[in-house]
């Protein structure tokens, strides 16, 4: 196997090049590339691997040169700058470190509040201008005050917990805050228009979502209290900043402290140039120890990935762990083929799946395996389908899939079976993987056969009666066609039958035509896995 080739196109700490490195995989190290999208989608399609913080924008036509690429790793947090349904729909896994730069950031929030309630950068150029205007700062003490927080996740919460210590009563709005977590975080749970009209200081840390956008809209600004400020070390577009800026003219908002902003990098904004404001260029995760944490995290989590399956924090795909991994792999192979008999059978529209787990499998990570089997069931109608891509495409294709797990019912410690609904029909095909790892069919349509799964199959439906098998061999045997292995299994004497053959090389049409014509055979199929 040739190493995996890695590119980082933004200013990760060179920790992760060393761990790429001592990991065995090749990497391209060129922290400004990110801002070059024409070379960027020049130079894409030669790497499985993409570390990216902020700078680098993933769009849908970097991603159209992407070829080969397996997984985008985001150094840090907010993954707003890769399209993930672009990213979804090609199988490419996007990661991020949801908690390397948390402490970070937040300390930056609070640096923030500190550097508006006490105007230190107006006061620091004022003192170097040689000035010595002791009597223009005038600030305002933190203790006692009431901090509103917006969006009261990882960061939010940690901005409580250094705002508590710093004697502040805090309140949070967050629909996902669950009253238990507010307690044990010693905040107080409240409606956006509470906080807005009791807020001295409002810190926002949602994303940026079609919900959280302008969510201090001018309406919602002039709710607040009068001689608020507000924090934004979350994403640029929480805040309108027109509306900002002329609460800010007008004295109505006392301050405003802005590490991002609605268009990035930022040259202009309208929140420049007031006295008030208080500006960083997106530097919420800029110090050493969470670029360290965040680039060695990256790095780890797609190496795992790259070399052993392994996924962590992946915004587009249940995680695996890298003991799980090995074990889940003849099962992720027994789904997808699963899914591909099935999907090379249906010849209508399919309303529905449902997978059972039983045994030993429904205790491994049966999210992956659905989107497994769903991505094999795909694939002979939509080519390029993979298990990152298949739930999405299934669920926009109106595909309802189900899932059950429950203890082994069966001979078999572990069995999984996939039934589809289609316009037509129900058609059920169960599988199992043996001690040597290989995944084997076990059961078609209720009925018994055992059989491995093989390059070029045949698969052959009929009436149970004498004369079938030798007219098949001869048909076979006349076009030159060789068999392999024969699976056969009946639901009675007399009953329905199934033929599954593997035979050397392909089956030409003109086989399966003259199969078709022997008395009693109802459907003749060449398979392919
Ligand atoms: N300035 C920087 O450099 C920097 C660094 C790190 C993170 N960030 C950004 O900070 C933000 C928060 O990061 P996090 O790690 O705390 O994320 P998180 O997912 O842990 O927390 C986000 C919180 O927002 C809440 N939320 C979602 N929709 C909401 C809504 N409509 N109203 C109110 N709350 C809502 C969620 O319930 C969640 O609790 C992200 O946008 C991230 O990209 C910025
Ligand atoms: O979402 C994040 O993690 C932050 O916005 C940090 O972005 P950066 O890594 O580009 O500084």
């Amino acid at each position: 196997m040739t190493a995996p080739k890695v590119l980082i196109s933004d200013a990760l700490s060179p920790a992760a090049v060393q761990i790429f490195k001592d990991r065995g995989i090749e990497v391209d190290f060129q922290p400004n590339l990110g801002k070059d999208k024409d070379k960027l989608a020049e130079i894409i399609g030669n790497y499985d691997g993409l570390a990216i913080r902020s700078a680098t924008k993933v769009t849908p036509k970097i991603l159209e040169q992407a070829s080969r690429l397996k997984v985008i790793g985001r150094a840090g947090i907010g993954v707003d700058n890769v399209d993930i349904p672009a990213a979804t729909a090609k199988g490419i896994i996007v990661m991020n470190t949801p908690f390397g730069n948390s402490i970070t950031t937040a300390e930056h929030a609070i640096a923030m509040m500190f550097a508006l309630a006490r105007e230190i950068p107006a006061a620091d150029a004022s003192t170097q201008a040689g000035k010595w205007e002791k009597n223009r700062f005038m600030g305002v003490e933190i203790t006692g005050k009431t901090l509103g927080i917006i969006g009261c996740g990882n960061i939010g919460s940690i901005v409580a917990e250094r705002a508590l210590g710093l004697r502040m009563k805090v309140v949070a709005y967050d629909p996902f805050l669950s009253p238990e977590r507010a307690l044990d975080i010693g905040v107080e749970k409240v409606e956006l228009d509470d906080l807005l009209a009791r807020a001295d200081v409002i810190t926002l840390h949602t994303p940026l979502t079609e919900k959280t956008k302008n969510v201090l809209s001018a309406e919602n600004i002039a709710k607040t209290k009068k001689g608020v400020r507000i924090v934004n070390c979350a994403r640029g577009g929480l805040v309108d900043e027109a509306a900002l800026r002329k609460a800010l003219d007008e004295g109505h908002v006392a301050g405003a402290a802005f590490d991002v902003f609605t268009i990035e990098p930022a040259t202009e904004n309208p929140l420049f140039g007031h006295p008030n404001v208080v500006c960083t260029p997106h530097l919420g995760a800029a110090t050493t120890e969470a670029q360290e944490n965040v680039a060695l995290q990256v790095a780890e989590q797609m190496s795992d990935y790259l070399l052993r399956g392994a996924i962590s924090n992946a915004v587009n795909f249940p995680s695996i762990t890298a003991e799980e991994a090995p074990k889940l792999k003849p099962f992720i192979a027994l789904a997808e083929k699963l899914g591909s008999f099935a999907g090379q059978l249906t010849e209508t529209g399919m309303k529905s799946v449902h997978i059972t787990y039983e045994g030993t499998v429904a205790h491994l990570n049966t999210r992956a395996l659905s989107s497994a089997a769903i991505a094999g069931l795909l694939r002979p109608i939509l080519q390029d389908v993979n298990v990152v891509s298949a739930p999405v495409v299934a669920k926009e294709r109106g595909i309802v899939v189900e899932e059950t797990v429950r203890e082994a019912e069966h001979d078999y410690d572990a069995l999984v079976t996939l039934t589809v609904v289609t316009e037509r029909q129900t058609r059920s095909v169960a599988g199992t993987v043996f001690a040597n790892g290989k995944p084997r069919i076990v059961n078609i349509k209720g009925i018994t056969v055992d059989a491995e799964f093989a390059p070029s199959m045949i698969y052959v439906t009929n009436e149970d009666k004498p004369g079938f098998i030798g007219r098949f061999a001869g048909i076979l045997g006349n076009a030159g066609v060789n068999i392999a292995t024969f699976a056969l299994g009946r639901d009675a004497p007399g009953g329905s039958a199934i033929a599954l053959v593997e035979v050397d090389g392909e089956v030409p049409a003109k086989v399966l035509e003259d199969i078709q014509t022997i008395p009693g055979v109802k459907q003749a199929k060449a398979l392919t896995f």
